[in-house]
């Protein structure tokens, strides 16, 4: 049987890696194997493209195409055949950040950035089986990544504000598949929500 593909979404800061770790450490969760994974992957040829692009003042189209490039790899190296073995994959980011975050990038470019995204997408690539939008408001965001340390350049007010509404536009158009959490709480309580829908899901399916 085909595994399952679970992704977490949300701006910076909302926690998403957080949750990743508690999820790891969750017995109840650890029960089902998962196989853990992230986008951008990490110490790939082209997760290394995509670090280096978002360090520095790249074109946005190039941008787009180099975390899609990502994607591609990510799915034939890790996902696909993760699925095909009957895997729960849990992935930190996907691809509703590239139509979120390119979005907004794009938006002076493209005429409807959102859609052409997602039809650069169409044919070939796997959509999640559920996927979870964390929730915080951009003021809290910029704050926590503050505090975190080294700013990236999409962690302006204004441009999260345009991601996180792009982020609810994908969830009214998919309330089946996606699930908002509020993570302005406590990590313990966001991770606990996270778990149980996981485990409901997983009870269903
Ligand atoms: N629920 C929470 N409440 C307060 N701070 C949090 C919470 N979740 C994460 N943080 C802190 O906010 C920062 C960003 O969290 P992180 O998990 O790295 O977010 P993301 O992976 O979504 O960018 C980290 O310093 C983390 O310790
Ligand atoms: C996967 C992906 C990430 N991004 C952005 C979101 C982040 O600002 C940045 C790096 O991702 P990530 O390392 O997950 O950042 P964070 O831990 O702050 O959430 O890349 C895109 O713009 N498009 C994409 O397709």
């Amino acid at each position: 049987m085909r595994g399952k593909l679970i992704t977490l979404e949300g701006i910076d800061g909302s926690g998403k890696s957080t949750v990743v770790e508690k999820l790891q450490k969750d017995p109840e969760i650890k029960a089902f194997k998962p196989v853990f994974t992230r986008e951008p992957t990490r110490g790939t040829l082209t997760g290394n493209a995509v670090e280096k692009a978002i360090q520095s003042d790249t074109d946005q189209l190039a941008e787009l195409f180099l975390f899609t490039a990502d994607h591609a790899e990510h799915l034939a190296k890790l996902i696909k055949p993760a699925l095909e073995n009957g895997k729960i994959v849990i992935s930190d980011r996907y691809s509703d950040s590239r139509y979120a975050y390119q979005g907004i990038t794009l938006k002076t470019r493209l005429e409807n950035p959102l859609e052409w995204i997602k039809d650069l997408h169409r044919g070939w690539t796997v959509i999640p089986d559920l996927t979870f939008l964390l929730d915080i408001r951009p003021e809290i965001s910029i704050e926590r990544c503050g505090k975190r340390g080294e700013q990236s350049k999409f962690e302006k007010l204004e441009f999260l504000r345009g991601v996180r509404e792009i982020f609810f536009k994908l969830a009214a158009d998919d309330p089946e598949r996606f699930v908002i959490i509020d993570a302005s709480c406590f990590p313990e309580h966001v991770e606990k929500e996270v778990a149980k829908k996981i485990l409901e899901f997983l009870s269903r399916n």
